[in-house]
């Protein structure tokens, strides 16, 4: 067990580099299960959750291999040096996700449109809860009977078959959800003939999954709106594809230099994947503009504004930047009201956050922060992980020592986190707990 020590206080400065996005690689991964080529995806993160995914997708028959080898420590704190990972799913072994690789990591889920639609069947372990929420499958599993599966429910395992193969369907999803317009999108790709998706996510992440399975031969129209049409073809193809950009962990840093009142250049970051966060940060009191290789930020002068907000599907504001937008006002001046549409249950953060000395109220999906002049330090507890970032946002900025437990939900998002913020001046070391 490991624990971070942050002494707060200090403002960030210095250059960050992004990394690839967890939420785009992850789906891409899944993807590699839809052809029998090989499918080559650069700019991958280094996280637990790329690694989970990898051991889940190695059960299920696929190779992967990280070109150049485990890639060593690699691009320091100021240099983008994502991965490269070749998956070949020439032969599926097994079409089971076992309980044991799913319930490590809800993304799992991703591999039921793929095996179904290549193999015809798929059993995958229900992902169960988490501490943001229940997060039902119910509209993945919708969206597969809309394209002809037939679905059981058995011991606590999804059985999914189509004996005859995926036929084209049309999706109305009663509401928005990235993971089964993910699923959807991937099975659809394979079926025949077309499927329309409507009410369909429309995150950056989405976009990213289209024009990879569209270099891989999928025909497919209209990802980024509310409205996908997919012709199914026969087979996929062999592809190269570069994981773009993470706007979240980008918008985290952002978050980070505006709290400590710092100037950072986050290298690689693309403020069109990123509106809202922008938009709020420059409510808030924060400068964004772009730089020749990404977002500068910075807070040099003035006092965080209060500004509220409330989440929402892109191009809304993300739930995944809610608890890091608490920590910035937590020192604003006034009152904020933060809204959860989201998740039922995605204030874990506002405990630790109280132990800092905030001043929050709850009151159902809505959070009124209060502003104080300062926080300080104290022991808390990571619970999920925006809650663990928003954490270590509150202790860049609290007088003396934080110290942050439970880091393996850091490690699932943000990759060398404790490096990537000492390159930028900050006092933080992962020691061990
Ligand atoms: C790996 C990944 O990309 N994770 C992201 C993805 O999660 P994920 O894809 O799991 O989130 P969804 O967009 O599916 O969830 C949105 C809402 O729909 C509900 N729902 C979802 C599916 C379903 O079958 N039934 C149902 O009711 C969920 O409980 C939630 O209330 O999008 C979330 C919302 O932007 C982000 O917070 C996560 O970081
Ligand atoms: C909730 C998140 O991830 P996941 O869907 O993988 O749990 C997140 O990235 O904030």
């Amino acid at each position: 067990m490991e624990k971070l020590l942050i002494r707060g206080g200090r403002p960030l400065a210095g250059r960050i580099a992004i990394s690839g996005a967890k939420n785009a690689a992850l789906p891409l991964m899944a993807a590699a299960l839809l052809t029998d080529r090989p499918l080559r995806l650069t700019n991958l993160p280094r996280l637990a959750d790329i690694t989970t995914m990898a051991d889940l997708l190695n059960h299920l028959g696929v190779s992967v291999m990280l070109e150049g080898g485990n890639g060593g420590a690699g691009g320091g704190a100021g240099q983008p040096a994502g991965r490269t990972m070749v998956l070949d799913a020439a032969t599926i072994a097994d079409t089971v996700a076992p309980y044991d690789m799913v319930r490590r990591m809800r993304a799992s889920v991703l591999v039921l449109g793929p095996l179904l639609a290549r193999c015809g069947e798929a059993i995958v372990s229900l992902p169960g809860g988490c501490a943001i929420g229940t997060r039902p499958i119910d509209l993945h599993l919708d969206a597969m009977r809309a394209m002809g599966a037939e679905i059981a429910l058995e011991t606590g395992y999804v059985h999914a078959s189509a004996p005859r193969g995926l036929v084209g369907g049309r999706i109305v999803f009663p509401k928005v959800s990235v993971g089964a317009t993910e699923n959807a999108l991937m099975a659809a790709s394979l079926a025949r003939g077309e499927t329309v998706i409507e009410n369909a996510a429309r995150e950056p992440e989405i976009v990213d999954l289209a024009q990879c399975l569209t270099a891989m031969g999928a025909h497919i129209d209209g990802a980024g709106t509310a409205a996908i049409r997919v012709q199914g073809v026969a087979a996929l193809g062999a592809a190269t594809h570069a994981v773009l950009p993470d706007r979240i962990e980008a918008g985290s840093y952002a978050m980070a230099a505006a709290i400590t009142g710092g100037d950072v250049d986050l290298v690689g970051a693309r403020a069109d994947l990123m509106a809202a966060t922008v938009d709020y940060l420059r409510a808030a009191g924060a400068e964004v503009v772009a730089s020749s290789d990404g977002l500068r930020v910075r807070r040099v002068a003035g006092p965080i504004r209060a500004v509220d907000v409330e989440t929402a599907p892109f191009p809304g504001f993300a739930t995944d930047m809610q608890a890091q937008a608490m920590a910035l006002m937590t020192l604003a001046q006034g009152t904020a009201t933060l809204s959860e549409t989201i998740f039922e249950n995605r204030f874990m953060h506002v405990s630790e956050l109280l132990r800092l000395g905030a001043r929050i109220h709850i009151d159902g999906g809505t959070a009124r922060v209060t502003g104080v002049e300062r926080l300080i330090g104290a022991p808390v507890m990571a619970t999920d992980l925006r809650a663990s970032m928003s954490l270590v946002l509150a202790g860049l900025a609290a007088e003396g020592e934080t110290e942050i437990n439970r880091l393996y939900h850091l490690d699932r998002g943000y990759e060398r986190l404790e490096m990537k913020l000492a390159g930028a001046g900050a006092d933080i070391e992962r020691v061990p707990a």
